[in-house]
């Protein structure tokens, strides 16, 4: 399958100010982004041709404030994610993971001070948030926002477009796209009526998070960023967006993902666990991490 990167405004899906408002931000552009969707075991080095993992994104010393208030949250922040790797961030309640992840995609609610973000060899930081998604960025958000007026197979045909119209490839129309989408839902156990419904609109909070999760396997991702993809979520929707997110995940592309608990982790293997304390990554490690944090909460770690 070919690669996808597809991005677009949300100025150019909602009619009104209104709706553009009730993303919090009337110059913030959700941005739909993306690669490849392929089902395939995550990577080992067998599956590279015994080749070193290529170096995808470097985050240096970070540092950011809130734009308004100018009260710093990230303060110096390091990882370093190669192809193919699930890196988990976990952290105490406040402590600046969902921060870090709207930093990355450029959200416009903060302003980066110090450090850098390398992403497949360029400055992330010098790049619109429009063109990081088209760069392969993709983030799921802890509570994903509903755009009234628009449905949810519009908005992720016109998406998907978006990415096509960039690659000189012809645009999907309604059937066609239908015929690409329809697999997708079966991937996420998602019932077909929610994709005629509004975006997220009336969804409950385990139905947005499926639909987070059907924009990845639509869009694609070379780097998919998935803010608490477990809260709210049943045993078996769990399990499902879980399944799903394995089978998006390549040799080629990685995830960090931000959870709270041991159970995520139990269907997304990590390779590594990362443990964030006031604006910064304090302790790295493996599974095992977790496993502590899980039995004997973040005193243990301390
Ligand atoms: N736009 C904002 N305006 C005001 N305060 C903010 C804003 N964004 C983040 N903060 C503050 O920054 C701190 C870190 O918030 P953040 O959402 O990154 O934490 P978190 O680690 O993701 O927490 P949780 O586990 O509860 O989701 C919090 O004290 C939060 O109130």
């Amino acid at each position: 399958m070919a690669l996808f990167t597809p991005t677009f405004s949300l100025k150019s899906l909602t009619s009104t100010t209104s709706q553009r408002r009730r993303f919090g931000h009337s110059n913030w552009s959700f941005t739909a982004r993306a690669t490849v969707a392929v089902d395939a075991p995550s990577s080992s080095a067998s599956d590279r041709g015994g080749a070193a993992p290529k170096l995808l994104l470097e985050v240096k010393d970070l540092s950011a404030v809130i734009a308004d208030s100018k009260q710093p949250i990230l303060k110096g922040v390091n990882l370093t994610v190669h192809e193919g790797e699930v890196h988990t961030v976990m952290g105490k309640n406040g402590s600046g993971k969902s921060t870090f992840a709207k930093v990355l995609v450029g959200h416009p609610d903060y302003e980066i001070t110090g450090g850098s973000i390398t992403y497949k060899g360029q400055d992330l930081v010098q790049m619109e948030p429009e063109e990081r998604a088209t760069a392969g960025l993709f983030m799921s958000f802890q509570s994903p926002v509903a755009i009234p007026g628009v449905s949810n197979i519009d908005f992720l045909n016109m998406a998907y477009n978006a990415r096509r119209r960039k690659l000189g490839l012809p645009e999907l129309g309604p059937i066609e796209f239908y015929g690409y989408v329809a697999p997708k839902l079966e991937l996420v156990n998602m019932k077909i009526d929610l994709l005629n419904r509004n975006v997220n609109e009336g969804f409950s909070g385990g139905e947005r998070k499926r639909n987070e999760i059907l924009q990845l396997a639509v869009l694609g991702a070379d780097l998919a960023i998935l803010d608490e993809i477990d809260s709210g979520l049943d045993v078996d929707a769990l399990r499902d967006v879980a399944k799903a997110v394995n089978r998006i995940l390549t040799p080629k592309n990685s995830i960090l993902m931000i959870t709270h608990y041991l159970r995520l982790l139990e269907f997304i293997k990590p390779t590594y666990i990362h443990i964030m304390e006031n604006g910064r990554i304090v302790k790295t490690g493996d599974i095992s991490l977790a496993e502590t944090l899980e039995r004997e909460g973040y005193k243990a770690i301390a």
